[in-house]
């Protein structure tokens, strides 16, 4: 796992080691050498509990999480093949969906504070905001007025009546300048008057992180934030998550890219067919049982090519059936001649 190079902070400062214990990564193994390594272990010092959530579609159950614990100040990535009800518990759980165990035993709590029966708004006030793709509407705002926006809408919902009667007009200098640091951190700020929409796939994703940072989150979470992303803009986007972390902000994030995953987190959680079914350090959970099973019997597209998640075994067989065909297809071509 690589370390983070020192960005600047949004005050232009730099980030060291002295600032926060977790910083160092020494000190964020150790914090963690003592979790068990089992479903809905319990942290150190939990930043979000959650307990009993389910969520069903007609017969399906995309969501049944009994317990989990996600702790502060570190990169927990939530992975898991694709329907494992990732997106589905991140929207439970920041109040854009309700639970259909609400009111049933589903409890969850933020930085000490209940979010059971909280909407989405209220949430991102507790300090848990979720990063937004740019919408059509967004994209048809320039880069700053998303910015601003974000200061004061976390929802993405009441666009127009944010656009007609802006409630952060009374502070509108402060909440420009505070648009501008984050808009240069990202290197975005010359980009400031364009339309969002006319941004590669990577300054989106920059701008979609920046707009979370707005109310100075306590925790972020990220929803695919390499999706898109060229590999030029990769390694700029995976050291911002890590300066943000470094700084003392907690991330949690939900990515298919496994390199991403075991390149910046700290901690793993596996979901499939709804529930939690691994933890840990990235390096031990890829080979759990537990999870190549998840992967595999959900015929994964993307991730089944991943070696990382493959048994020694299964690599070799692959590769040598790759090897057949690429010997099959040189002597057709011999064949043509
Ligand atoms: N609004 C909905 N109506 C019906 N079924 C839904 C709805 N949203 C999600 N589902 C179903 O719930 C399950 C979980 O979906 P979800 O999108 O949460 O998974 P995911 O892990 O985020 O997948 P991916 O990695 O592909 O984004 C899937 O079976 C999906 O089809």
């Amino acid at each position: 796992m690589s370390e983070p190079t020192t960005p600047s902070t949004p005050s232009g400062t730099t980030t060291t080691a002295g600032q926060g214990d977790l910083a160092d990564p020494a000190a964020r193994r150790a914090l963690m050498a003592g979790v068990v390594q089992e479903p809905g272990a319990a942290k150190p010092e939990p930043i979000l509990t959650v307990d009993r959530i389910t969520r069903h579609f007609g017969g399906i159950t995309a969501v049944d999480v009994e317990h989990l614990e996600v702790q502060r100040g570190l990169i927990t990535a939530l992975i898991g093949p694709n329907g494992a009800g990732k997106t589905t518990f991140f929207n439970l759980i920041t109040g854009f969906d309700k639970p259909s165990s609400a009111g049933k035993g589903a409890h969850w709590s933020f930085n000490g504070a209940k979010l059971d029966k909280t909407s989405a708004p209220k949430v991102a006030k507790a300090g848990m905001v979720r990063t937004f793709q740019l919408t059509k509407a967004l994209s048809r705002m320039t880069v700053m007025d998303n910015m601003m926006l974000g200061a004061k809408d976390q929802t993405g919902e009441s666009l127009a009546k944010a656009m007609f009667r802006p409630l952060w007009h009374s502070q509108e200098g402060e909440v420009r300048a505070k648009a501008e640091e984050l808009l240069a951190r990202f290197k975005l700020l010359e980009k400031k008057d364009d339309y969002a929409g006319s941004l590669s796939g990577g300054q989106r994703k920059l701008l979609e992180m920046a707009r979370a940072l707005m109310t100075d989150p306590t925790m972020i979470m990220l929803d695919e934030p390499m999706a898109g992303v060229n590999p030029a803009l990769t390694q700029s986007l995976l050291g911002h998550i890590q300066s943000l972390r470094d700084e003392g902000m907690t991330v949690l994030f939900v990515e298919h890219d496994m390199h991403v995953v075991q390149h910046i987190s700290d901690w793993v959680v596996v979901m499939a067919e709804g529930r939690i079914v691994a933890e840990g350090p990235a390096d031990t959970v890829m080979a759990n049982p537990a999870v190549i099973d998840a992967y595999l019997g959900a015929h994964h597209d993307t991730d089944l090519g991943d070696d990382d998640l493959l048994s020694d075994e299964v690599v070799k067989e692959l590769h040598h059936e790759a090897d057949e065909e690429e010997a099959a297809r040189r002597d057709a071509e011999k064949g043509k001649r």
